[in-house]
């Protein structure tokens, strides 16, 4: 890894400007096609203090999905009380379903559900809502669930009110409503490479046996959330291969990273190094959790699209335009703009 390096020539289109050496890693991964899950209209925007318009949030919805993304996390059916910010969430799915956006290809819109209550709240609004066909040559959009576990007893209490046991107890019922809805379910795991409260002391046979329980359950995916940001290189590449040791496959794994201390990128290349084909992201680098104090936002979507395009990956994600979506977001909630790549490309225009 250290030998391969990031050097784009200037005039050049990204795929072209890929020095030899660096398709070395995406050789030697199965497929050069990766997903990318946007997590910026969710994870994203959750934390922000300012009430943000139900407007301004189906707006960024509609402005990704013209990006090319495929997976584009929406809202998150959690108590308001906790979240405030997620409030409006059934106001954009029940949007999504009336309208839905414009895409070249088929979305998925993802959606959190904590409890029995959070997946009634989003399957009523399925129920009354029969999908809509996309507009003209649109493609229909799909919805999908997601459940998020933790992997320390402290972070579980402060994010869910209650013990990892009794969490993974209470996402049975709701991974399996979800399923014999017909949804796909993923499940997050926080926390898997440092705990806001427990520091790095995360063992990763704990997060594999939490995986494994959830998979168990009819999970269709595992997220690992390094939430905090605390993962490195040493010890990602630990936690990827105590997966694999559990009997995870790396195509059932997506990996969350959040770029707090600018690990990020090495992250997600020891992780396609191990096989992961699926990672998280969000537009202007937006984000942070609520539970995780001082945690700053997601990987940005525009760093990780430059990233892998220049590795050789395939993403289907038109880079430019996703830089125009994280400008004009961060523009709109009055944040600055926290992806390099994005700034980059910005400055040369
Ligand atoms: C799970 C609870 C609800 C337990 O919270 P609780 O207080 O123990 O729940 P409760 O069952 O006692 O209910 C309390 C009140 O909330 C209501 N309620 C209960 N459930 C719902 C619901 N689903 N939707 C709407 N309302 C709900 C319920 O009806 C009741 O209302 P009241 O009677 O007081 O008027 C709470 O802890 C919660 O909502 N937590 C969510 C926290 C959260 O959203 N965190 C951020 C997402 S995770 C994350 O960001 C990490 C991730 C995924 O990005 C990956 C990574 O980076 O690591």
């Amino acid at each position: 890894m250290s030998r391969l390096l990031l050097r784009p020539i200037s005039g050049c289109s990204l795929r072209t400007a890929i020095p030899r050496q660096l398709r070395a890693l995406s050789s030697a991964t199965k497929s050069n096609k990766v997903r990318i899950v946007e997590v910026g209209p969710r994870d994203g925007l959750q934390n922000e203090k300012t009430v943000i318009p139900v407007t301004t949030k189906i707006e960024l919805v509609e402005k990704l999905a013209k990006t090319g993304l495929r997976d584009i996390e929406a809202g998150s059916f959690v108590s308001p009380k906790w979240v405030p910010q997620m409030a409006a969430s059934n106001e954009i799915l029940e949007y999504i379903l009336k309208y839905p956006p414009q895409a070249r290809d088929p979305i998925a819109y993802a959606f959190l559900a904590p409890n029995s209550k959070g997946l009634e709240n989003a399957l009523s609004i399925l129920r009354s809502h029969p999908q809509a066909e996309g507009e003209g040559e649109c493609p229909k959009p799909t919805v999908e669930l997601s459940v998020f576990a933790a992997a320390t007893e402290s972070f579980t209490q402060k994010n869910l009110n209650c013990s990892i046991a009794e969490s993974l107890k209470r996402f049975e019922p709701v991974i399996k409503a979800g399923k014999d809805e017909g949804l796909r379910v993923r499940a997050y795991i926080s926390v898997v490479l440092g705990c806001p409260f427990e520091g790095y002391d995360v063992d990763p046979k704990k997060v594999a046996e939490i995986a494994c329980d959830l998979m168990e359950m009819g999970a269709d995916e595992i997220a690992l959330g390094d939430t905090t940001g605390m993962g490195t290189a040493p010890r990602t590449s630990e936690l990827l291969k105590a997966m694999k040791a559990a009997g995870m496959r790396s195509e059932d794994v997506a990996m969350h990273f959040h770029d707090t201390y600018g690990q990020a990128l090495v992250n997600t290349a020891v992780s396609l190094e191990n096989g992961i084909m699926s990672f998280d992201s969000s537009v202007g680098g937006l984000g942070g959790c609520p539970y995780s104090p001082g945690a700053t936002g997601n990987v940005s979507t525009e760093d990780m699209v430059y990233f892998m395009e220049t590795l050789g990956m395939t993403t289907g994600i038109n880079l430019d335009a996703v830089v125009d979506v994280g400008e004009w977001i961060t523009k709109e909630i009055g944040k600055s703009n926290a992806s390099s790549v994005g700034k980059a490309i910005l400055g040369r225009r």
